[in-house]
């Protein structure tokens, strides 16, 4: 880094600062900021970062800067975002910053059209063109595909959700047809039951889902299907003092129909242990302030006027979730029952306990003042008021000592335990409702054959608070898994263009996550397993829990004690207290008093036996099934379920081709045009941005399209060599300036930069004019000597392509020949061989006519028999040669004629054979005869 040049440096409130190097020193560099003139930072080299040389000129994709880093990145996001323009890509993850206005024509039907058919990058950045990739990606390669939307609690999620919804069913939908309607007509629903208003997000939805949309084989909608995961469950029970509980509460409570107000007993919102303890104020517009009675309202309210947000007014809504109901074909009867139960859990929640002192078992009681609310919450759940009253003030339990083992007999509960049992009984009235409604929007989804779809995953990032339990540890899980993906899948995408683009790279590497998920899910230590072993102890206990993880997992690089965290709160945690993980977006430290209770779904089991003998058919409904073991302790892992969610949630992403859409809350306030730098620099950092940065800076991260960059710099040339056609015209620059090979690649479309290496050759382009007048010196000579070199190599090509042409030639006709004697060698072998074998046996044909020269009687006829069968080779050496026979036949004419004449020759063997005797007898004879002369007739001397 030079003196003067300008530079980022980190700032607390802004993420980094524009100014101007002062001073460099040996471990740090000082930097006079452009807005505070005369002052100096000191920041260390590692966190300093080149700045672009124009401070607002912005690039649609953050791949085009010229510096590509952390600064430079938030400074692109920002110059867009104060231009309205809130989309910007890195590569293919589009950045959304939330606007919090309604941006005019940006989601219009017309916009919509815009982005049909149209690629990536032919068009400004939008939430429409990434659902287009999808779509089109669906239908040109076959496979599904899936939208990643991710960020945290405010920063756009579910709008950006609504908007490719909206994209896809205005695209390809059957015009408003059943399935797109019923889709879009479910979110008012599920907000209803699924979200809140957080300190973070008024509208804040408290549950993950995964919307798939289904195609047929005409790639139009056919089908949905919507899977949700990890309903915030605390928040039925309890919330902070500025939160609320879920909107359908208020609603009820403001929207109700009187005489649905009288049946159900509602009252004001403070008048519910379950919502009094958070904000009890409405959000409720100007026009329907007027009709809404006072005995509606909270002390809170009555004092601080209802609370603002353009899209949310709790008695408006009540009549849209209402009429989103009637959509889905929830009747009269099922929609009173989920009201009914809704109310239930209210007053479920003013059922209040008492020691009984008088309780020679110290168990506990319902206070007086509470037994109202009991009665109300019978009738409600469908149960009687005793029964429920036993079942919330004592537990059944077996006998495992003493008396008849396995006895089922009533323990009294203390009044905390009391109150817990309740609280459980709450949320699982509650978030079984919620599956219930997810479960009747899905049935109203008409469902045609699917062949493909796209899915779309709203889902909270990665999660960090000054107190994070169970639910940040199972998000934060979540994003260690969708980071993973995430990394494999744009390193993938990343090879796949360098590769489109013929360039001819080595593979990135990158460091894995791996580790960081086996500390939470492997077999045996893993946080999640220990946590459910735990679990299932007579008396589970968080420090003994606590204490687990740090022994089991002693010296794992990601898992630390709390009095290591950089906060200051944190570390005043005791060992057996917290611990604290070292995720892929920084470490974070949980407090674990409350995982062990979290972590599990059961009910004792006397609720559950009550609330399945419920005469409310919607209540007995939402527990069938729920299996229970008197006696036993009652444990069901909701670690455990999510994580099984979440395998299925992933598998489903493997098999999808995916994209991400990272969206950013650009502050705290919740208002348009104010963009807090540190705070998106931190998200920039969760949604893995800076790491994608890290990825590409192995690779080749600077690209331009080669026009792009013609464009740039052809004003700086002279004519001749801005005629050129941009590939060329970037040739002969980069050739010309001697850049080193390694440091740039040209593909088919775009020219590739290593780190770095763009913003060099820029500063080269740019210096002095002496220096451009040599550049285009060399340019020219270049260009000289390349054409030279290309006429060169052109006549010797020519010459070399004659040379080649002949001797292909030459060639074409030695293989035609050798291929032609093979085919003949192949055709007329076994003739060949068999002309040859039956010559063969003419040659043997001497052998017959001597043995036939040497016989004395009946030669003629047997010189006649070789004649004929010499005759007979002749004529099969004929028709051998005449016929197309195939080798079994011809080999089965040779051994039949092997065997003729091994007979024939056999026959005129034994014939000769006999003769040879008959001769020899005769001989003998005559022997005989001479000597029989000799002893009779020769006169003795
Ligand atoms: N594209 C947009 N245009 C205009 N306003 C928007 C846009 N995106 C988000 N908003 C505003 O921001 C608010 C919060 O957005 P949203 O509910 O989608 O956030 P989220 O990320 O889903 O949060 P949570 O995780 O808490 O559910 C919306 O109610 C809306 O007012």
């Amino acid at each position: 880094m030079d003196g003067g040049r300008k530079v980022w440096v980190p700032h607390q409130t802004d993420g980094f600062k524009l100014g101007r190097i002062v001073d460099i020193g040996t471990d740090s560099i000082a930097i006079e900021p452009f807005d505070a003139p005369g002052t100096t930072i000191n920041a260390i080299y590692d966190r300093t970062f080149p700045a672009e040389e124009y401070d607002n000129k912005d690039c649609e994709d953050n791949c085009a800067l010229m510096y590509l880093n952390e600064a430079t990145l938030l400074n692109n996001v920002r110059i867009r975002y104060m231009k309205n323009q809130i989309y910007t890509y890195t590569a293919n993850i589009l950045i959304a910053v939330n606007p919090y206005y309604e941006m005019p024509d940006l989601y219009s039907s017309n916009t919509i059209k815009k982005y049909q058919g149209k690629s990536l990058g032919t068009l400004p950045p939008h939430v429409f063109a990434i659902a287009d990739k999808a779509h089109r990606d669906m239908k040109v390669n076959k496979v599904s595909q899936s939208i990643i939307v991710s960020g945290e609690s405010g920063a756009g999620k579910t709008e950006s959700t609504k908007y490719i919804l909206k994209y896809l069913a205005e695209s390809w939908g059957t015009h408003a047809g059943p399935v797109e309607q019923r889709i879009l007509e479910s979110n008012p629903l599920l907000e209803a039951f699924g979200n809140a208003k957080t300190v973070r997000n008024n509208n804040s939805s408290r549950f993950g889902k995964f919307v798939e949309i289904h195609f047929d084989n005409k790639s139009s909608v056919c089908g949905g299907f919507i899977s949700h995961y990890l309903l915030e469950k605390s928040r039925i029970c309890t919330q902070s003092k500025e939160e609320r509980n879920y909107h359908i509460f208020y609603r009820l409570c403001a929207g109700a129909p009187e005489d649905l107000k009288t049946k159900l007993k509602l009252g004001a919102p403070d008048t519910f242990q379950y919502i009094r303890q958070g904000c009890t104020q409405y959000f409720i517009s100007r026009a329907s302030e007027k009709n809404l009675n006072a005995d509606r309202k909270s002390q809170e309210y009555l004092k601080k006027g209802s609370l603002k947000d353009p899209v949310l007014d709790d008695v408006r809504d009540f009549n849209v979730c209402n009429e989103a109901m009637t959509k889905m074909g929830i009747n009269n009867e099922d929609r009173l029952g989920i009201f009914t139960i809704v109310a239930s859990v209210l007053h479920l929640g003013n059922i209040s306990f008492e020691e009984n002192h008088e309780d020679t078992k110290g168990g506990c009681m319902i206070t007086k003042a509470a037994e109202d609310s009991l009665v109300t919450a019978a009738g409600l759940i469908g149960v009687n008021k005793e029964e429920l009253r036993e079942s919330l003030t004592s537990r059944v339990m077996q006998t495992s000592r003493g008396g008849v083992k396995g006895t089922a007999i009533k323990v009294p509960l203390k009044a905390g335990e009391a109150q817990s049992g309740r609280d459980a009984l709450a949320k699982a009235i509650y978030s079984k409702l919620f599956d219930y409604i997810v479960r009747r929007v899905n049935e109203a989804i008409p469902f045609g054959s699917s062949m493909n779809y796209i899915g779309v995953l709203d889902i909270a990032g990665f999660e960090y608070f000054q107190v994070n339990s169970f639910e940040q540890f199972c998000i934060n899980y979540c994003n260690e898994k969708l980071q993973q993906f995430f990394n494999e899948r744009i390193l993938n995408e990343e090879q796949i263009l360098y590769e489109k683009e013929g360039l001819n790279v080595r593979k990135i590497q990158w460091t894995d996550n791996q580790d960081c998920i086996e500390l939470v899910e492997t077999k045996g230590s893993g946080i999640f397993e220990l946590l459910d072993e735990e679990s299932k102890l007579p008396t589970p206990k968080p420090e003994h829990f606590t204490a687990e993880v740090h022994n089991r997992n002693k010296n794992h690089f990601r898992l630390s004690h709390p009095r290591k965290s950089k906060l200051k709160s944190h570390r005043g945690l005791r060992d057996d207290e917290g611990f604290l993980i070292r995720h892929f977006a920084g470490a974070v430290c949980y407090h674990t008093t409350q995982f062990i209770e979290k972590n599990n779904d059961a009910l004792h089991a006397s609720l559950v036996f009550l609330v399945q003998d419920s005469k409310n058919k919607l209540v007995q409904k939402l527990f069938e099934g729920t299996k229970v073991q008197a006696g036993k302790l009652q444990f069901s892992s909701v670690g455990t379920k999510f994580r099984q969610q979440l395998t299925v949630l992933m598998q489903k992403l493997s098999s999808t081709g995916t994209n991400f859409i990272r969206c950013i809350k650009p502050n705290s306030k919740m208002v348009d045009h104010l963009y807090e730098g540190a705070q998106i620099l931190s998200q920039l950092q969760c949604a893995g941005m800076i790491s994608v940065l890290d990825l590409m800076q192995q690779g080749f991260p600077s690209r331009t399209q080669f026009s792009d960059l013609y464009n740039m710099y052809k004003s700086y040339l002279p004519p001749e060599l801005s005629r050129l056609d941009p590939r060329l015209f970037c040739k002969a620059l980069f050739k010309a300036l001697g850049l080193d090979d390694k440091d740039f690649k040209f593909g088919l479309t775009k020219v590739f930069f290593r780190p770095g290496k763009f913003a060099e050759f820029d500063q080269i382009m740019k210096s002095d004019p002496e220096n451009l007048a040599a550049l285009v010196k060399k340019v020219k000579k270049w260009l000289i000597c390349s054409r030279w070199r290309k006429a060169q190599w052109g006549a010797l090509s020519v010459i070399k392509l004659k040379n080649k042409i002949k001797y292909r030639n030459s060639m074409y006709i030695k293989i035609q020949k050798t291929a032609r004697m093979w085919k003949c060698r192949r055709a007329f072998k076994p003739k060949y061989e068999t002309v040859k074998k039956v010559i063969g046996l003419q040659g043997q044909m001497a052998l017959m006519g001597q043995i036939v020269s040497q016989l004395k009687k009946d030669k003629e006829a047997a010189t006649k028999q070789v004649k004929d069968f010499d005759h007979v080779l002749l004529e099969n050496l004929k028709k051998i040669r005449s016929s197309n026979m195939k080798r079994q036949e011809l080999d089965n004419l040779y051994n039949s004629l092997t065997v003729n004449m091994d007979q024939q020759l056999a026959g005129l063997k034994k014939k000769l054979e006999e003769q040879k005797n008959a001769e020899e007898q005769e001989r003998l004879r005559k022997i005989q005869v001479n000597f029989f002369f000799m002893l009779h007739f020769v006169p003795l001397r």
